[in-house]
């Protein structure tokens, strides 16, 4: 049998199918990728643990395009919120499902539990350290926006959450990106993301560095923000807004970086991480960024049904 495919973490694709799924979700986007429904026949779960719009509405739209038959579930609709466990409820969906889309709450664990078979497909649709689908689809906004993802410069600005350390590892990959992280102080991205995308970004020639400061901005292609309130996590102090609020993305922001078109990964909220001239601006791409989720979501799907019989994937 077939082992199924999983992405769980950026770090699970190959250069070359990284590229492949970026480069495919734009094909979707512009309407080019052809009418095969490469998911004809295939049953996707689609779990959500947390409160989504984008992703799952993403991930739920594409399967049914691609010809699959969907079953969601709600954050408390299987056993496992009685304690059935993630080893014995991924054991059992597996003999039943082709795809497991998941959000969950906490870190990937649960996630690689669920993948721990040999039959069913899983999908890191968030949790609390890395949101591979996001970066997947901020790379096919890149790509139809520049026309390419190598050398754009990308300024981040906000916690270094899971939308941040996804980023990382992704455009750590292409030759010539530079991401300037600028997070609040003790929030920034994880030591062992920056270590993975800095060994990444030697072998692609690419720029990762962080730091908690907006002075000596560099001249950047993007200004990238995320909001402030993590789905899942706590600030640990009370006062944690006082370390975030000069890093809102407001037009004097925009103005130290002339040219740069402003993405968000949404939800946004106007007045805290961003002001509502930015996100409502003309430099702003952040909606075209979210429709680039479902367009993203059906080139995911398609790279894992790409063993499958129907599927026609080489990759
Ligand atoms: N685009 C999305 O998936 N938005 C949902 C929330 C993203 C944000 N990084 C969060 O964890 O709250």
């Amino acid at each position: 049998m077939v082992e199924r495919r999983h992405l769980i973490s950026i770090d699970d694709l190959s250069d070359d199918q990284l590229r492949w799924i970026v480069q495919r979700g734009a094909e979707y986007s512009r309407g080019s990728a052809g009418a095969s429904r490469p998911l004809s026949g295939a049953v996707v779960g689609v779990l959500f643990r947390k409160t989504s719009t984008r992703t799952r509405t993403a991930f739920s739209a594409g399967a049914l395009r691609l010809g699959a038959e969907l079953i969601t579930y709600g954050p408390g609709d299987l056993q496992l919120a009685t304690g059935e466990s993630v080893e014995d409820t991924g054991a059992v969906l597996s003999g039943m499902l082709d795809v497991l889309v998941a959000r969950t709450a906490g870190p990937e664990v649960e996630l690689r539990a669920y993948a721990d078979q040999k039959r069913m497909s899983v999908i890191n649709a968030m949790s609390a350290v890395e949101h591979p689908t996001q970066a997947l689809a901020d790379l096919t906004t890149i790509v139809r926006h520049f026309g390419r993802v190598e050398g754009v410069r990308v300024l981040y600005v906000g916690e270094g959450n899971n939308t941040a350390s996804a980023l990382t590892l992704a455009l750590s990959r292409y030759a010539g990106t530079e991401l300037h992280l600028r997070t609040p102080p003790g929030y920034g991205v994880e030591q062992r993301y920056l270590d993975q995308a800095a060994t990444s970004a030697r072998r692609c020639d690419a720029r990762v560095e962080q730091r908690h400061d907006l002075s000596d901005l560099p001249p950047v292609d993007v200004v990238y923000t995320t909001r402030w309130q993590t789905t899942g996590s706590t600030k640990p102090t009370s006062d944690w807004r006082s370390a975030f609020s000069p890093f809102q993305v407001d037009e004097a922001l925009m103005a130290a970086c002339p040219g740069a078109v402003f993405m968000h990964d949404l939800p946004a909220h106007r007045g805290e991480e961003v002001t509502g001239a930015v996100l409502d601006g003309p430099g702003s791409i952040a909606f075209t960024q979210a429709e680039n989720k479902y367009h993203s979501a059906r080139a995911v799907l398609e790279w894992c049904a790409a063993d499958w019989p129907s599927g026609g994937v080489t990759l």
